[in-house]
Parts: structure tokens; sequence; C-alpha cells
């Protein structure tokens, strides 16, 4: 195989481990910078110019986009797709998965667990809000926040009803979520391949601290699931359409709470916590399931 890895840079420890787990295996491997891609996307046969020419065929693209690209990166891999190159994870779960309330009302239309989550806009509406979800100790979270920056814990009605409202007066978008303790400051992450979890590991945040965010100076182990929790992450990566995920679970009293969902899981700590290789089980999975046929693009319908 000819495998594209939409990456922004090549140095980084998962594209890194990609290239060389697709190598290893005999095939071909390539970094294609995804803000470097542009397209004329009114062409009758879509393609991907790059640097000057056009970009050669693939027969699959690992896209790896970064929280800050992703409405550009999205619409480089939308233009694969349009080309009918197989893409692992395909733009439309990408862009799903970045929208924190959104994947949750999903993951919630399929019956799965999660903490008490509330949304609103109006800062008339904070008290009920705050009743809405039991009251403090909450957790105030940015909707566009990223490794735990934009996460508050507020320990009383009142710390959450000031903190709701410097966040709207700012207008940000926030949910409040009720605070899982029983969690003791620890998380779990499930690594999702197609239907399996291939590991997990625990991550545990310094005392005093509840964001367990290896990026907040959490440390990072490896991990036994219960199958509750298994099942819990492959039915929230499916529920998202991600054939590979990085699943957030927390341990509360009513069993596993899903976080969230990623859907471009860094390699780093998983693989240093279990000593497994995760980029060669994706470019097994690849493949195995993935690789359509080049040359024969689906024939319009109607
Ligand atoms: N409802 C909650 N109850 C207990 N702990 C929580 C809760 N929500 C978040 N946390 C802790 O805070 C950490 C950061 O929260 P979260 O993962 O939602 O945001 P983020 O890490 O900033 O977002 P992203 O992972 O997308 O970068 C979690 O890993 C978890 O340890
Ligand atoms: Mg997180
Ligand atoms: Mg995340």
């Amino acid at each position: 195989m000819h495998i594209g890895i939409l990456s922004r840079n090549r140095r980084l420890y998962s594209t890194r481990r990609l290239i060389e787990a697709a190598e290893a295996r005999g095939h071909t491997a390539r970094v294609v910078d995804t803000l470097r891609c542009y397209m004329n996307i009114a062409s009758h046969r879509p393609s991907i110019h790059y640097k000057g020419e056009e970009i050669e065929p693939f027969d699959a693209i690992v896209p790896r986009i970064g929280a800050s690209v992703t409405f550009y990166g999205c619409a480089v891999l939308r233009q694969f797709e349009m080309m009918s190159t197989y893409v692992l994870n395909d733009s439309v779960s990408i862009t799903r998965s970045r929208d924190k309330l959104r994947s949750l009302q999903l993951l919630s239309r399929k019956g799965l667990g999660l903490p008490v989550t509330g949304f609103a806009h109006s800062p008339d509406d904070i008290p009920d809000l705050i009743t809405m979800v039991k009251g403090a100790p909450l957790v105030i979270k940015l909707l566009e926040g990223t490794q735990g920056i934009g996460v508050v814990l507020a320990e009383t009605n009142q710390a959450a009803e000031s903190v709701i409202q410097a966040f709207m007066g700012m207008k940000a978008n926030i949910m409040v979520q009720e605070y899982i303790k029983e969690a003791k400051g620890a998380d779990v992450r499930c690594l999702v391949i197609g239907d399996k979890v291939v590991a997990a590991m625990k991550r545990q945040a310094l005392e005093g601290e509840f964001r367990s965010n290896l990026h907040r100076g959490g440390t990072a182990s490896v991990i036994r699931i219960t199958p509750e929790e298994r099942s819990t992450a492959i039915r929230a990566a499916k529920a998202m359409g991600l054939r590979v995920a990085g699943v957030d679970l927390l341990r509360s009293n009513h069993g596993p709470v899903i976080m969230e969902v990623n859907s471009s899981p860094g390699l780093q700590g998983i693989e240093t916590a279990t000593g497994k290789d995760i980029a060669g089980q994706i470019i097994d999975y690849i493949a195995k399931n993935g690789v359509t046929p080049r040359k024969a693009p689906p024939k319009p319908k109607g």
C-alpha cells in the first residue's frame, strides 16, 4: 500500500510511528502537510494539489488533524473522500467529535452513560441550569478547550454561578457537568481500533488536582478494564462513526461515564504506558479492512 498521513509535522511522535510501522510492513508512507493541500473543488475530476503538483494516488489516508486545523483539515480530507480514497476516519466523524456538545448528544441517544451535563446561553438561566445538573460541586468546561485548559471545578453554587457568568460575559461556549468525585482525579483512556479496545491506560492527576491530562502533570499507567468499560468504549466509537478513537471514561458510582471521544488520539502516552505497537495495529487494520480499489470510482447514482 501507499499510505498518506495527513499531519502538520513529520517529527510528531504519532506521525513518526505510523511511518515506521508502515515501512516495517513493506508499505510506503508519505506525510502530507494538511495546510499545504489545495484544490479546485469545481473540477469534474476531483484532485488535490500539493506544492505545485497534483498529489499522487494513495491507497489510504490516515488523518492526524489537530484541533486548531479542524475546519481546513476536514475540507482536505473530504476532497480525498471525493476522490474515492479510503480514509481511516472520515471527515463527518471527525467534525462531529470536535464538537463536545454534539458528541454527548449523540452518545446519549445511544443510551451510553454520561455525566449529567447542561448547556445554556442566557445568563438569566444560570441558577436553573445549576439546579438542573444537581448543584455544586460542578465542572465547567469551555467547549473548545484542550489539554485541560478551560476546565474548572466549582465547589459551591455561588462559585459556579460567577464562573459561568464570567465565561458567558466573554461570549465563550461552555457546558456544565456533574463532578464525578469518586473518579479521584483519574480517567481511563481506551484506544479503539475497529471493534476492539486494543489498549487502555489510566491517567492519574497530580496530588490536589482533578484534571488527569498528561499536559497538566498527570501520570499514565497500564490498567485492566472491565467488560462494561470495554463495551462502552466500543459503542462510543461506533456511535461517533470512528474506526480509530481514544475514548475517555470516568469510573463513576453508576458505572463508566464517557467524557469525550477523540478522533486523532495521540500514540505516545498509550504506547509508552502499555508497551504495545499501536501504530502497527492501525496499519494492520487498514491492510485488512481498508483500501478500496483505486481505479474504480463509484458510478454516480440517479
Ligand atoms: N465531570 C467531571 N468529573 C470529574 N473529573 C472531570 C470531569 N470532567 C473532566 N474531568 C477531569 O478533567 C480533565 C479534563 O477534562 P476534558 O477531557 O473534558 O477536557 P480537555 O482535556 O481540556 O479536553 P480535550 O481532552 O478535548 O483536550 C479530564 O481528563 C478529567 O480528569
Ligand atoms: Mg480530555
Ligand atoms: Mg480530547
